[in-house]
């Protein structure tokens, strides 16, 4: 079968030049429904500017995006996001005085107002409390459902931010170094979640951790100087020599 044919997202001849600098140079990328992906490379490789394109952040110079058989490249962010491709955080904007019940009860509500549906009746409400409370279980955050955002620490935060991104239900999520910042324990518990959340959906991340990487991912692109270097999973990849020298040196494992 052809390869692209049973990718969910896929771009091609993916081009971005800043000021004559080539960020990302002619990147033939398929994402395959129900995978793992990460984008992964050494600093100033093109990963976040790659993760920028397919979430339609940044414009290509040059390159098509397709998602779902659509050409999306030349659509914008908030109407991708509305056919399912969503980049976690973009629209998941946590507020820090509400409650992890009420946070999540607006990203749910937000979800319904981008389709047809209203919350008047007390019936819909009892059911969007039923959702709600399912999400919060769901990111292991039952405890602190009634506790501000503010206060929860930081890797719980994260998870909340996941549960509003969650609401949306989108079959392709997009996470940009979703461990950064986090302790161990943290990482334990927020790459449960990634393996839990992704099954039945598709999940593309830029991270700098290998050992997340390895663990968790199905299928690694490695970026160097705006161009794919190796493709495959994490153990082929990470015995390649070129991607073994392209990461000596810099600041990466
Ligand atoms: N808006 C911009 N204007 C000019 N140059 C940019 C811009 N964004 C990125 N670049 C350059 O493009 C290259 C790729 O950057 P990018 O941030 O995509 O790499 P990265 O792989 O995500 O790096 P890191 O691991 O350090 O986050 C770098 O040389 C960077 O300086």
């Amino acid at each position: 079968m052809n390869a692209a044919a049973d990718a969910i997202l896929s771009a091609k001849g993916l081009t971005k030049e800043f000021f004559g600098f080539k960020a990302v140079n002619k990147v033939d990328l398929d994402i395959h429904e129900g995978t793992i992906h990460a984008l992964i490379g050494p600093n100033g490789a093109g990963k976040t500017t790659v993760f920028n394109l397919l979430t339609k952040f940044l414009t290509p110079t040059a390159g098509t995006i397709v998602f779902q058989g659509r050409d999306i490249t030349g659509v914008r962010p908030a109407d991708v996001a509305r056919m399912g491709l969503v980049r976690s955080f973009q629209i998941s904007a946590v507020f820090p005085h509400l409650t992890v019940l009420d946070n999540v009860r607006v990203a749910l509500q937000r979800k319904a107002h981008l389709g047809t549906q209203f919350w008047r009746s007390n019936r819909m409400l009892d059911r969007l409390n039923d959702e709600a409370h399912q999400l919060i279980e769901a990111v292991g955050l039952t405890a602190f459902a009634g506790h501000d955002a503010a206060e929860l620490p930081y890797g719980r935060k994260r998870a909340l931010e996941i549960a509003t991104t969650l609401a949306l239900d989108p079959p392709v999520l997009l996470f940009d170094e979703p461990m950064a910042g986090m302790g161990v324990e943290d990482i334990g518990r927020i790459s449960d979640l990634i393996r839990r959340i992704a099954k039945g959906r598709t999940v593309v991340m830029v991270e700098h951790n290998l050992n997340v990487v390895a663990d968790l991912c199905d299928q690694v692109t490695v970026l160097a100087r705006g161009e794919i270097l190796a493709e495959g999973d994490y153990a082929s990849v990470s015995s390649d020599a070129r991607v073994r020298e392209a990461y000596m040196g810099s600041e990466d494992e």
